[in-house]
């Protein structure tokens, strides 16, 4: 019997991410070969002519797994029985803007997209927020939305996690595949600490295999953690198809599962572990089994970590003061 099709609602449909990223979830890369998905695309009034054009893209390439595509500039359409709301669109910081400016701007983008997925979202609605600030967006829009469980809401540390892989790679002349239990702690920002003192390469563990912690301090953690900024200087624009992939990989593992021995990085809502304030949105290493995330519990974290993971959430916390203050939480 065929499969009733998996709503995915895309934010920002029209921007750059989103064009790299909804060729691979109609393709079936996002859920699995055999899921058919139905996606739904928000945007902005002006950019809806720009989401059409990319949606008669999506129609010439006949995905056999894609059952239709609605597009909206009303988030009360667009996230109606939304299983997998990634919302990718956000404000970007433009010269002379504060901090404060930028989340207050995003405060109005997430909020009524938080309340709109509380009011209209499927009961099983996963959420992934990949517009930055993603952490912080995350939690305005759960907080606009108590009905929905707040684990649902998600931010996108994948891409540094992915980032973090290749960089190791390359030191240890390992491969990708032969590394596991890298994480990402903390903000999706240039505070973000890579850990690979719990990672492995090749079976053996990384920090001993490295061997070496001013590399770490010095050009690990520096390069994974700037490497956002590294690629909007050298591309004039803010990372894509690789943040889509990061997207697609969080959602499909969120969904299927890590593999035997391994975990991933996902910005989540803390639960007071490892010291991270309950309820902030922060990256932890987790395993996921059955559609749902787990942190993964009692590692020893050693100094360095320490200081790293607590100057990353020392900044998540003040941000998340900033939204408090203007009201946005
Ligand atoms: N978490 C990560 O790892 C990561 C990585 C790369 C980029 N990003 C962030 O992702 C976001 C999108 O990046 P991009 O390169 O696609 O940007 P983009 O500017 O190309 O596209 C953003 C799109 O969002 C749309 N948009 C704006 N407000 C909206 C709203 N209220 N509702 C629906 N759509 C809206 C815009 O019209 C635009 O089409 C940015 O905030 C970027 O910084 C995050
Ligand atoms: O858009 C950005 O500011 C950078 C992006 O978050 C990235 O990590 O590539």
């Amino acid at each position: 019997m065929p499969r009733t099709p998996v709503t995915v609602t895309v934010t920002g449909a029209a921007g750059q991410i989103g064009y790299a990223l909804l060729f691979r979830i109609a393709s079936g890369q996002l859920l699995g070969p055999d899921v058919p998905v139905r996606l739904r695309l928000l945007e902005i009034t002006p950019a809806l002519g720009a989401a059409e054009g990319t949606a008669m893209e999506l129609d010439d390439c006949a995905f056999p797994l894609l059952s239709g595509i609605d597009i909206s500039d009303d988030p009360n359409v667009a996230f109606d029985g939304t299983n997998v709301a990634l919302l990718v669109g956000a404000r970007p910081r433009t010269k002379g803007m504060e901090r404060g400016d930028l989340l207050e701007a995003n405060g109005g983008i997430f909020k009524p997209q938080g309340k709109a997925i509380n009011d209209h979202a499927a009961d099983d609605v996963r959420v992934l927020v990949v517009g930055n600030p993603a952490n912080t967006n995350a939690l305005i829009a759960q907080a606009a939305a108590p009905d929905v469980p707040a684990e649902r809401f998600t931010a996108m540390t994948r891409l540094d996690h992915n980032r973090a892989l290749s960089q190791l790679a390359k030191k240890t002349g390992a491969t990708v595949s032969d590394i596991r239990r890298l994480t990402i702690w903390g903000n999706h920002s240039a505070t973000q600490y890579p850990d690979v003192f719990h990672a492995e390469v090749a079976g053996k563990n990384a920090a001993e295999a490295i061997g070496d912690e001013s590399w770490l301090a010095d050009e690990f953690i520096p390069t994974v953690a700037k490497r956002g900024a590294a690629i909007i200087e050298a591309r004039g624009a803010s990372s894509a198809a690789s943040a889509a992939n990061a997207a697609v990989d969080h959602v499909h593992t969120w969904v299927n599962g890590t593999p035997e021995g391994d975990w991933t990085s996902m910005a989540i809502p803390s639960d007071g572990s490892y010291g991270v304030p309950e309820g902030l949105i922060s990256s932890f290493p987790v395993t996921c089994a059955d559609g749902v995330y787990r942190i993964v519990p009692d590692l020893e974290i050693n100094d360095f970590s320490r200081v790293r993971i607590d100057a990353s959430v020392r900044e998540l916390t003040e941000e998340r003061e900033a939204v408090r203050a203007l009201g946005l939480i």
